[in-house]
């Protein structure tokens, strides 16, 4: 079996769908920084879509790897030409596969970041994409404030330094623009983060004008920043993966994507260099997209995040196990029901019960594996963006929280990294010392965790909320979360 290139291309179209556009006329007018596992599924294969209908050659993408940890991808794209397998998993069994043309050149910052700066600053490049995680934006998760003391911003802002931050790269580039008399591009946040344009734009503003107040005002007023909604269930690549896509569909491949057959991207339609014609690649372009974010994070996203803490201290180890189990499927439903669905404004054309309804199913696909840890990863970046929202507003209507409060209780508990057979918990969180010594002191002292305003705001002085998230942590505690769980959907069922 011949390995994945653009050699190898035609001779796999006999097994599997393949790019059957000419990738030597394509231009690159897309770089886009974070090429990970979303970025394949999602936005390179809508881009792969249009490329197929013919009209978009000018969007071609660039990838950009701003960590040294995306090595190994840059190896992977330079040997495949940018190539990839994309392997649709449906909940039947049955998989699609597609080889994704859309990315045409990779560049690893951490090698040249001048190379990643000059592609930007291109005049052909007019728009510059994101998915670079919730944390990639450097905000702190209560006030939304730019970190200006993280160690990369430091570094980038030292004169003559060569960027390795994804603000010094971009910041750079829209200053050679601006030298050079060209129109800044627009800057599309793909990342799970409520209004993630207006965050990127905070966040890229915040550190250009710490190189120069001028500059910081310049970048807030003349770069788009639309705001999107963006939504495919995509979890890392397994080994289980590489070889199944090469049994099942002859293609050798080093690192394809796997997903769910549902995608969504909702976008606003605000580019200063024009877009390509995303409509035509079922991409719902619209005025306002924050009901449709609201609606995602708080369901989808927030509803993640009641699955990995609880569930993995309850045993699974699979999303789906979990969304399987009749007491998590009520738990949740519970949870987008009572607390979230109060919180969200009308969102056009969409049936909430459906998309309720949709979810658990997604959720409940066996054949996606997708992992608790996944969902779990970097917790102190998502639950206060995804969940505590829920909680505030609902506080604020006299609204309820009990379920929102049993997740919070279930990520302090996971937090002291033990889980109910006295196994080790693998915390993967930026800021797992910090949340490992609060959750450690609360055996002694229950409000510890929640006690951490940079995370919590002042929830703990409610005790609206404290009341029901003692309860639940206590039972956690002495009961598991199992009959925690249990007990809890039972009262709110005779509620
Ligand atoms: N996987 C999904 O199901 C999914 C769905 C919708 C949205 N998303 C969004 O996409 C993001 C990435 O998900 P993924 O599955 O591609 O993850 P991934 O781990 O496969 O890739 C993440 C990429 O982001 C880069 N990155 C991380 N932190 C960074 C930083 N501080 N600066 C620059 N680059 C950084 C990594 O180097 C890597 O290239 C998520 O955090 C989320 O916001 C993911
Ligand atoms: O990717 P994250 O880390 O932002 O969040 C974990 C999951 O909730 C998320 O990836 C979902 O699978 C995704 O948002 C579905 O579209």
């Amino acid at each position: 079996m011949p390995p994945l290139n653009a050699t190898s291309l035609p001779s796999l179209a006999g097994t599997v769908s393949v790019p059957t556009y000419d990738r030597s006329r394509l231009r690159t007018g897309i770089v886009h920084l974070g090429v990970g596992a979303f970025h394949r599924s999602h936005q390179a294969m809508y881009l792969d879509r249009l490329l197929e209908r013919g009209g978009a050659e000018e969007w071609a993408i660039c990838g950009v790897g701003v960590l040294p940890s995306d090595r190994r991808m840059a190896e992977v794209m330079a040997a495949q030409d940018g190539l990839y397998t994309l392997v649709v998993k449906h909940a039947d069994g049955s998989l699609d596969a597609r080889v994704v043309g859309s990315v045409v050149e990779y560049l690893l910052a951490p090698d040249d970041p001048d190379a990643v700066v000059e592609k930007m600053a291109a005049e052909t490049t007019r728009i510059v994409s994101l998915t670079v995680t919730e944390g990639g934006y450097n905000t702190d998760p209560v006030t939304g404030e730019f970190d200006a003391g993280d160690p990369g911003v430091v570094h980038d802002l030292q004169l003559g330094a060569a960027p390795a931050t994804s603000f010094g790269l971009v910041v750079e580039a829209l200053v050679r623009r601006r030298e050079r008399g060209l129109p800044p591009f627009t800057v599309v946040s793909c990342d799970n983060i409520q209004h993630n344009g207006d965050v990127a734009r905070h966040s890229f503003a915040a550190f250009a004008a710490l190189r120069d107040p001028d500059l910081g005002a310049w970048v807030d007023r003349e770069v788009p920043f639309p705001n999107s909604m963006v939504d495919r269930i995509t979890p890392a690549t397994t080994d289980d993966d590489r070889a199944e896509t090469a049994r099942r569909f002859g293609v050798e491949d080093a690192w394809p994507v796997v997903c769910e057959p549902f995608t969504q991207w909702v976008v606003e339609d605000r580019f200063g260099l024009g877009r390509p014609p995303l409509e035509d690649a079922g991409v719902q372009v619209v005025e306002d997209v924050d009901p449709y974010e609201r609606m995602k994070l708080r369901l989808l996203n927030a509803g993640h995040q009641g699955l990995a803490y609880l569930g993995r201290l309850a045993g699974y180890r699979l999303v789906h196990d979990a969304a399987q189990d009749p007491l998590f499927r009520r738990f949740l439903l519970g949870y987008m029901e009572e607390e979230a669905t109060p919180t969200l404004r009308p969102v056009p054309g969409i049936d909430l019960d459906e998309y309720r309804r949709s979810l658990i199913d997604r959720f409940s696909n066996p054949h996606i594996r997708d992992t608790l840890a996944r969902l779990a990863f970097d917790g102190s970046e998502r639950l206060p963006k995804w969940l505590l929202p829920v909680v505030r507003d609902n506080l604020a209507a006299g609204g309820e929280v009990r379920r929102s409060a049993a997740v919070v209780a279930g990520w302090a508990r996971y937090s002291e990294g033990v889980d109910e057979d006295g196994q080790p918990i693998e915390v993967a969180d930026r800021r797992r010392d910090t949340l490992a010594a609060s959750a450690r002191r609360q055996r002694q002292d229950p409000l510890a965790f929640i006690a951490d305003r940079e995370l919590f705001g002042d929830l703990v002085d409610d005790e609206r909320f404290t009341t029901p998230y003692l309860e639940a942590l206590t039972s956690l505690h002495e009961r598991g979360a199992r009959a925690t769980l249990d007990t809890l959907v039972a009262q709110l069922a005779g509620a």
